[in-house]
């Protein structure tokens, strides 16, 4: 039976990255999914144990913190490198990109409107650590020769800031290369193309 739950609301969001991994592994689960007036009514929100979403179940394990379940997926699944060194440098990556998410949904959310060029001023300068480290890395991810959990979600960010400003990535060379490259794998591919992807919102306020 499905033992993978993630509770979460109709967005990407911050269980994207989780949905994306569990995809590219070949991982089903059962959505669970909150809406505003769910969220608003309160029960949910008093259950969770810092007030928020996600929560991931697996069988009598209940996890919440996006980025906590996706390390303890990644070492289940065997996307956490190959060793120490790499598992380190796996997770410096991760917290590199998860700077980058955090300012996209700062500016998502509190100010989009006054902001937004700022923003657009400064992510070149973001991306293009990113770009340096591609280019760097022959085994082509982020870290080694294969997929690690933090592949997943700067992929992520590649797409959804794509959808915030087309031209993000038009001078990074090395990004558009890993953008193709890790969306061509077939299950990503199917996953990017389907239905749920496309007609799921990455915000929760309609912005993007
Ligand atoms: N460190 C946590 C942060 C989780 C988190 O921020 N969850 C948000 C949703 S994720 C996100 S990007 N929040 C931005 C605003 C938002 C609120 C509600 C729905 C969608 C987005 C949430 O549950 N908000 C509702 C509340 O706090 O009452 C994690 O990584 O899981």
């Amino acid at each position: 039976q499905m033992a993978y739950v993630l509770t979460y609301f109709p967005v990407r969001g911050r269980a994207e990255a989780i949905r994306l991994m569990l995809k590219d592994q070949g991982k089903d689960w059962t959505e669970v999914t909150v809406t505003r007036d769910m969220w608003l009514e309160g029960t949910v929100k008093n259950s969770c144990l810092f007030g928020q979403l996600p929560k991931f179940e697996d069988g009598d394990l209940t996890l919440y913190q996006s980025n906590a379940i996706r390390r303890y997926l990644a070492r289940k699944l065997g996307i956490y490198g190959k060793d120490d060194k790499e598992e380190a440098f796996i997770d410096m990556m991760d917290d590199a990109v998860q700077d980058l998410q955090n300012k996209y949904i700062k500016l998502i959310y509190q100010e989009y409107d006054t902001k937004k060029e700022d923003y657009f001023k400064q992510l070149p300068c973001d991306l293009a650590r990113f770009e340096k480290i591609l280019t760097c890395n022959e085994g082509g991810f982020l870290v080694g020769k294969q997929i690690s959990f933090a592949d997943y979600a700067l992929l992520l960010q590649l797409l959804n800031h794509e959808v915030l400003c087309p031209s993000a990535l038009d001078n990074f060379p090395s990004l558009q290369a890993y953008r193709d490259r890790l969306s061509a794998r077939p299950n990503i591919k199917a996953y990017l193309e389907s239905h749920a992807f496309k007609n799921t919102p990455i915000n929760g306020n309609g912005k993007q």
